[in-house]
């Protein structure tokens, strides 16, 4: 019977087992991190990640096929195939701060296979890691290997939060990188053969293992592009009076460029697409290539102009401050269906807003009043680093106030934010929201999911990503 253990209990290690087991029960799965408190979760009714219809299959393949567990090093050296799912973060400090991956968790699980392993084993980088990692990893594995094969596979994950188990249960495509020698294939066929249980052959790209690593740092760069492009385009929308969602909707009809990842928002976020760009930045630029650097770098540049546009359009409309002014932020998390606050937008538009001394008062249905006021309360690019090793009780904030109820965020508000696109936003009783509101209300809508229309009607003051603007803004500068 195939063994497979994955390093890495987090939002790709634990759905991408989970369905591994759910369609292979012949393979064992074991899935281990080093965070006691992320494993008991698992193992309980309340799983440390929301993502729907992962309940389900974890509760289908618990106890069969499927284990969590702290004891790392056990399930590792029994395993055939060990899963590497570990954070790969930006660098906060030292060589490449700011830009290059910190791959300190993937080398203390690379030393750590080697030390325990005592038969061979195919190991597979399913982090996002800079290209030629592979080789670095091998020369860990190889070093003391005691006469032990390790074979080192690519195999990135392409999942996105909110639709991981729809996304692995039909990827558009599985990626697996490997060497080109005899035994390389060998393991490709290997691994090829476990996902081959439930997607089409001609779904299972094998490739070079500098191949396999760079198309995930390329494939999340061309998507941030998207989003980058037609948020630029969104400025200029608000600039000359025409529609961010028709210009998307005409442009997307080209089958060239097609529909999907064309939505104007108050920028991206999420654990992955910053890093990622920043870290491909840096190997360009380790490789002398800055024009190829700076080309990317455009891509964050546009984000942050985005998101420090959108807080200069509150502040201006607002009479030029909001010091002292409630403001209801709806939605904290990055995207919606999801919990996750990685890299949200809303960090920096509330930093913005706390900036110029606004009271906010938060709700999401997802987030945790402990997460929102460590999100708030630390420095950049630390929120990606495990959840252990994040401070625990974090210096609340006296200007912010985490609520559970949209209505409760709302009242005696002088302006709404938008900021992350949950469906229950869309169907609010906004007369009721108005009613109990401060005048003149506004709503600043990040992520154009409200009807504009039927708000201004209501008496609401509405600015709206990339739409034609109020009377009210009109004359307000608003770049960043
Ligand atoms: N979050 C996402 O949607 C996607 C993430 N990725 C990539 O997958 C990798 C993992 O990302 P996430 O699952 O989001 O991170 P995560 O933070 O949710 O999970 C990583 C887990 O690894 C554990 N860990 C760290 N070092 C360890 C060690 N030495 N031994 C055992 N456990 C250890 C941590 O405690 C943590 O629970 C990253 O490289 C990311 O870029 C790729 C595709 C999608
Ligand atoms: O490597 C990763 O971590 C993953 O990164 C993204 O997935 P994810 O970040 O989970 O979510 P996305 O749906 O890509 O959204 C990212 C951000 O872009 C924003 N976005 C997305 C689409 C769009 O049209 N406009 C827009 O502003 C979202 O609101 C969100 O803040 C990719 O979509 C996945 O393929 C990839 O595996």
């Amino acid at each position: 019977m195939v063994k497979i253990c994955c390093i890495g209990a987090g939002y790709v290690g634990g759905p991408t087992m989970a369905v591994i087991a759910l369609k292979c029960p012949e393979i064992q799965v074991a899935v281990v991190d080093i965070s006691v408190p992320r494993i008991s979760a698992w193992n309980s009714d309340t799983l440390p990640i929301y993502e729907p219809g992962l309940d389900e299959v974890v509760k289908k393949c618990r106890e069969k096929n499927l284990l969590f567990s702290s004891d790392v090093e056990k399930y590792v050296s029994e395993a055939d195939i060990v899963f590497v799912s570990v954070n790969t973060p930006t660098k906060t400090q030292g060589l490449g701060a700011g830009k290059a991956a910190d791959l300190t968790y993937w080398e203390s699980a690379a030393r750590m296979i080697a030390d325990v392993s005592k038969s061979n084993k195919i190991v597979v980088e399913k982090s996002t890691v800079p290209v030629k990692t592979a080789e670095a990893i091998e020369k860990i594995l190889t070093h003391n290997s005691k006469g032990i094969n390790f074979q080192i596979l690519s195999n990135p994950e392409f999942l996105a939060e909110g639709t991981a188990i729809q996304d692995l249960f039909e990827p558009d495509r599985v990626l697996i990188g490997g060497r080109e020698t005899p035994e390389g294939q060998k393991a490709i066929k290997a691994l090829r053969d476990v996902y081959a249980h439930w997607v089409p052959m001609d779904r299972i790209i094998c490739t070079n293992l500098w191949s396999a690593e760079l198309s995930k740092l390329a494939a999340n760069a061309f998507l941030a592009q998207r989003i980058s492009s037609v948020n630029a385009m969104s400025a200029l929308c608000e600039a000359t009076g025409a529609d961010v969602s028709q210009v998307s909707h005409a442009v997307g009809k080209d089958t060239r460029i097609g529909p999907k990842f064309l939505n104007a928002s108050v920028g991206f976020g999420g654990s992955c697409f910053q890093k990622d760009i920043l870290n491909l930045v840096y190997i360009c630029e380790c490789n002398g290539l800055p024009e190829v650097a700076n080309y990317w770098k455009q891509v964050i540049k546009v984000n942050d102009y985005q998101k420090t546009r959108f807080v200069n359009r509150i502040v201006s409309s607002m009479f030029n401050t909001v010091s002292g002014k409630k403001i209801a932020i709806l939605g904290f998390a990055f995207k919606k269906d999801t919990g996750d606050t990685r890299e949200t937008p809303a960090i920096d538009v509330c930093k913005g807003l706390l900036g110029d001394k606004a009271m906010l008062s938060i709700y999401d249905p997802q987030v945790s009043e402990e997460q929102i006021q460590r999100d708030l309360s630390m420095n950049k690019f630390d929120w990606d680093h495990p959840v252990h090793l994040q401070p625990t009780s974090p210096s609340s904030m006296k200007q912010v106030s985490v609520v559970w109820d949209a209505y409760a965020a709302t009242k005696d508000a002088h302006g709404i934010c938008i900021l992350t696109e949950w469906d229950e936003f869309k169907t609010l009783d906004y007369q009721k929201i108005y009613d109990n509101m401060q005048k003149p209300a506004f709503v600043f809508d990040g992520r154009n999911i409200v009807d504009v229309a039927k708000l201004r009607e209501i008496g609401f003051i509405v600015y709206s990503i990339g739409k034609p603007l109020d009377e009210w803004l009109k004359d307000m500068p608003a770049v960043a």
